[in-house]
């Protein structure tokens, strides 16, 4: 008897479950009208289960979805779909071709207010803090105060290294430094020597007398703040993370460092002085390195989640208002098609094939994208061309004052480390010797 009611329990559950099931699925496939393809999703935990191990699945995982699925794929967290786009011709008709569509950013989880570039929906707000931010830092190009500190910046770089090198005896381990000197650099374009809210204060004064807002209002000081610590944070890890790939990969291959070594000699003649701002710009194959740092190891490998304004077509699918469009973006710089034998270090790449333009390669993408690592379009990183610059002459002086080696023999450990941004798994180590 008892078993009887057991089973009959059992059959009950069975039914009702498969019924929800059912629904659940029938639901999600209404509500998802054209969605791009993808996994099937579980009830309410939808893709989750996916994502289970780590946060390297997260950056791997649409990786080989996209494998299976195609270049725009549906992932289901909660209860908003995530579109991710692999493809540099999609990236380009979202971000560039239906750019003021494809540059809103999902509403805060949490509900917070989004008043800072990096999270403002597309709109007013973003526009005045990103104007803002980008007459700062044109600015900054043009201002000699900015260009001393970086001078200053660099010259302390150079004397720690110096001395921590001790002729190639012991390695140095270079990132804490790098960090640093990015981190002081924009402290000092934030602030200047003083961090006292009173000059918060003038700062914001300073932005009410150069407002460039079409709406003409001015910053308020919890703005001001939330775009110097956006500044700083944007600025810092990024740039000094490249710097630290960049570096490992001249230790890793001598001749791109010697090739590069005699550049910047035949710039700089028998002057044993530090490679000055103006001088870059005589120096095609270093802006050649920076670039191939860009390509092979974006920081980034995700741009920032997007939104849409409005439910939008893509490659014959939904992109909906609800959901969130992700750009996997180190993916695009890896594409064989466009690269060849992409996973090498090769500057020359950019003076040959298919890729002549050499110096003058669009890092923006806006005419067509061939990898992207400050992204496309409304919300490229403003501060792209910040970044472009203290990697150009922390690299020509890094190597114009000193030879670096590998520990051993010419092997430097390249494995990466998925967090955030991705780090070297193991920071590099060099012997460096003082070339003057
Ligand atoms: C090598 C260095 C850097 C890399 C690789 C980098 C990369 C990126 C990427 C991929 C985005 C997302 C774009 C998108 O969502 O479409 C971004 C956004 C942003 N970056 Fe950078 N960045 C770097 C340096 C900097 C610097 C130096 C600053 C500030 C001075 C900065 C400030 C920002 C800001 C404010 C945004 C948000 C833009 C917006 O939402 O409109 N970044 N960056």
């Amino acid at each position: 008897m008892e078993a009887a009611w057991f089973f009959l329990f059992i059959s009950i559950s069975i039914t009702f479950l498969t019924k929800l099931i059912f629904n659940f699925l029938s639901q999600t496939r209404k509500k998802s009208g054209n969605l791009p393809p993808g996994p099937q999703p579980l009830p309410i935990i939808g893709n989750l289960l996916l994502f289970r191990k780590s946060f390297n699945d997260l950056q791997r995982i649409p990786h080989s979805l996209h494998a299976k699925f195609g270049p725009i794929i549906t992932l289901h967290f909660g209860s908003r779909p995530a579109i991710f786009i692999a493809d540099r011709f999609l990236a380009h008709q979202a971000l560039v071709q239906n750019g003021a569509i494809f540059a809103d950013r999902p509403p805060a989880l949490d509900g917070r207010e989004q008043v800072v570039i990096t999270t403002a929906l597309y709109g007013s707000t973003w526009r005045v803090l990103r104007r803002n931010l980008t007459a700062e830092m044109l600015h900054s190009s043009r201002v000699k105060s900015y260009s001393h500190a970086r001078k200053l910046v660099l010259e302390r770089l150079l004397r720690l290294l110096k001395v921590q090198s001790n002729s190639g005896v012991h390695p140095v381990e270079v990132i804490k430094h790098f960090h640093f000197s990015m981190f002081s650099l924009l402290v000092f374009m934030c602030f200047g020597d003083n961090l006292e809210e009173k000059k918060i204060k003038e700062m914001a004064h300073v932005e009410r007398e150069m407002m460039l807002s079409e709406e003409n209002r001015n910053l308020t000081i919890e703005e001001i703040r939330g775009l110097c610590s956006e500044f700083l944070n944007g600025g810092t890890d990024n740039t000094a993370t490249l710097l630290q790939w960049i570096m490992a990969n001249l230790v890793k291959n001598p001749h791109i460092q010697e090739k590069l070594y005699m550049e910047i000699k035949r710039v700089m003649g028998d002057v044993k002085e530090m490679v000055k701002e103006d001088d870059l710009q005589k120096m095609p194959y270093l802006k050649a390195v920076i670039l191939e740092g860009l390509r092979r190891h974006p920081p980034l490998r995700f741009l920032l989640p997007h939104a849409v304004t409005e439910d939008a077509v893509l490659n014959g699918y939904l992109v909906p208002r609800n959901g969130t469009v992700n750009f996997i973006m180190g993916d695009i710089g890896l594409d064989e098609k466009v690269w060849e034998d992409p996973l090498s270090f090769k500057p020359e790449r950019f003076f040959s094939g298919d890729n002549k333009d050499g110096e003058g390669f669009d890092i923006t993408g806006s005419k067509e994208i061939k990898m992207m690592p400050f992204g496309a379009g409304r919300r490229i990183c403003p501060g792209y061309a910040l970044a472009m610059l203290h990697l150009e002459y922390f690299v020509a002086n890094l190597v114009w004052n000193f030879e670096w080696k590998a520990v051993n023999g010419d092997e430097v450990n390249m494995e990466e480390k998925h967090e955030f941004s991705v780090r070297m798994k193991y920071p590099l180590q060099a012997l460096i010797f003082p070339r003057f």
